[in-house]
């Protein structure tokens, strides 16, 4: 797959980010109604809430990505969870050599996963396609049409611009990016504040200060939020979503007084890094929001740049990040309008390292609707 930073960029930056809040809050909003029929008894309800949240992320991505072909887009993030899934399945058995292309069962299905994923894409992209050049539609605002407007107006007869398969890459690539990323830092968020039930009171006294009971919250409230973002940042910190990065030495080089060849494969763990004592204090392993009081500059004990990489960094650093921390704000602060929440008795804290930091037993909480 071709990168696309130009676009992408372009795509997720704050002033566009800011025009997907009405998304975010359609999506949020069918959550919440939701989880408020699920807990209209007097009793708090039991909500495995991890999958509600990949539910709403996997929403919001699909609106981000095709606007009116939404539903469309949603069956893509409903394979590619599931492909997830056997993946994880399948890590179990990578030591077998060439485990990958024997005809299991599970394997069989991922290579069907990938088939129908690539063919429920290249009809959404040749839809659009057809209706920009018959000009019966505008490309609109969403990640496909920027792409196919971009790639119009600069294709030449020499240069074809980019291909089909570029354009159903970079579409995977956000869906797989953007959803389990931000479904995970919500779910870890909720669990968090079960387990600290005073910054649960805080944060929420914060959204309702800012917002009155019901109303959605706009862009300059979410701004506002400082509580609520000094908890996101904490919980970016001690469960990182994406717990480590690959790189490869594409030349002979030098790092840290050793000299690697060209070809070397380098792992940067952002969750060993995101839990040093030495840079985060004694207390580094303790959720303390109050570290990010002032900022991210001044969290660590140090005082020297900090090794905080929720969002990786440096060239390839996460296009998103504006797009997710917004969504993630609207999302919490849509539950704390609404609900209070603990852990329910069959939770088990079981944070899994598999590339991304899942809730190995899922996320079961007791919700209870505010009056
Ligand atoms: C909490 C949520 C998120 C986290 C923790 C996160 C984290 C990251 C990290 C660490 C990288 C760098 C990977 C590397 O260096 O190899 C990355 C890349 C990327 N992210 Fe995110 N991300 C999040 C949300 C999103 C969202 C919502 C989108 C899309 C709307 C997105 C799109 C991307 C894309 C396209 C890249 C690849 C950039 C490139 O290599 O050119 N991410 N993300």
């Amino acid at each position: 797959m071709t990168s696309c930073r130009g676009r992408c960029r372009c795509f997720t930056r704050p002033s566009r980010s800011t025009r997907m809040l009405p998304a975010f809050a359609a999506c949020c909003t069918e959550l919440v109604q939701r989880w408020e029929v699920l807990a209209a008894g007097d009793a708090p309800c039991e909500v495995d809430v991890w999958p509600d949240m990949k539910n709403l992320t996997g929403d919001v991505i699909s609106r981000a990505a095709f606007g009116s072909s939404y539903h469309e887009g949603r069956k893509v993030f409903q394979l590619q969870g599931e492909q997830i899934e056997l993946i994880v399945q399948a890590m179990d058995k990578m030591h077998i050599p060439g485990y990958l292309f024997l005809p299991t069962k599970g394997n069989r299905r991922m290579n069907q996963i990938v088939a129908e994923i690539e063919r429920v894409l290249k009809g959404i992209i040749a839809k659009r396609e057809k209706a920009l050049k018959a000009g019966e539609a505008t490309s609109g605002d969403d990640l496909l049409g920027l792409l196919l407007e971009s790639n119009m107006a600069h294709c030449t007869p020499g240069d074809a611009g980019i291909t089909t398969e570029d354009l159903i890459g970079e579409c995977k690539l956000f869906y797989f990016a953007g959803m389990e990323t931000t479904s995970l830092l919500l779910t870890w968020t909720m669990i968090v504040l079960c387990m600290h039930p005073d910054w649960q009171d805080r944060a929420r006294e914060e959204v309702l200060d800012v917002f009155a009971h019901g109303m959605t919250p706009d862009y300059d409230g979410l701004t506002r939020l400082k509580i609520v973002t000094m908890v996101l940042y904490e919980v970016l910190r001690l469960y990182t979503p994406l717990t480590s990065v690959h790189r490869k030495t594409c030349k002979p080089m030098d790092l840290g007084g050793v000299r690697y060849p060209a070809g070397m494969l380098f792992m940067v763990p952002f969750l060993c890094l995101h839990h040093d004592k030495n840079v985060w204090g004694a207390d580094a392993d303790e959720f303390r929001p109050e570290r990010f009081a002032n900022g991210i500059s001044k969290a660590g004990v140090s005082g020297d740049a900090l090794p905080f990489f929720p969002f990786g960094w440096g060239q390839r650093t996460c296009v998103g990040q504006n797009f997710a921390m917004l969504e993630a704000k609207m999302g919490i602060a849509m539950i704390l309008q609404r609900f209070s929440f603990e852990l329910s008795p069959s939770y088990t804290h079981a944070p899994f390292p598999i590339g991304l930091l899942h809730p190995e037993h899922g996320a079961q909480l007791m919700l209870t609707r505010l009056p």
